[in-house]
């Protein structure tokens, strides 16, 4: 395993090790990025609500869809603002302005989606409970 003092900085020598890896990126997710806390937040709603309004095995599919979908694009937004920053050390660029923006645009049309989908399963349902 390459190393710089007891940095890893190589390739994961078994599954165990990866796994403790993938683990440390959803800890910092959950700490250091706020948005992923509010998609979290959401996500606890909209399964509650699920189980709240007894939703069919097929919406339990979209809606957990969906949530995956929101939660694997601010991952990759995530990823890609670390990486841009790592680049140009906070200088303004150009592409890295079109890459963060292109990686929040893909978080907002998985959140859109979300939200369609969400009216669709409980939007009937809702009415119905207040009618
Ligand atoms: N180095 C840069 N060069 C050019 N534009 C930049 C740069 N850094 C940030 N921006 C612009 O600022 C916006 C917000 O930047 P960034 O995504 O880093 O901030 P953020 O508010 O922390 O995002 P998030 O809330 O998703 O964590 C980007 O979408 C981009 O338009």
């Amino acid at each position: 395993m390459a190393s710089q003092g007891k940095h890893q900085t190589g390739k994961n020598r078994h599954f165990i090790q990866a796994l403790r890896h993938a683990f440390d990126g959803i800890v910092t997710m959950l700490k250091e990025e706020r948005n992923m806390r509010y998609h979290v937040l959401a996500a606890a709603l909209v399964l509650l609500l699920g189980v709240l309004l007894r939703v069919s095995t097929a919406d339990w599919l979209w809606l957990l869809l969906v949530i995956f979908l929101v939660f694997a694009a601010e991952f990759l937004n995530t990823v890609t603002e670390a990486v841009t920053d790592l680049l140009v050390r906070h200088q303004y660029d150009i592409e890295v302005k079109k890459a963060k923006d292109v990686a929040a645009g893909g978080v907002l049309i998985a959140a859109c989606f979300a939200i369609v989908v969400g009216l669709i399963i409980f939007g009937p349902r809702l009415l119905k409970l207040i009618e």
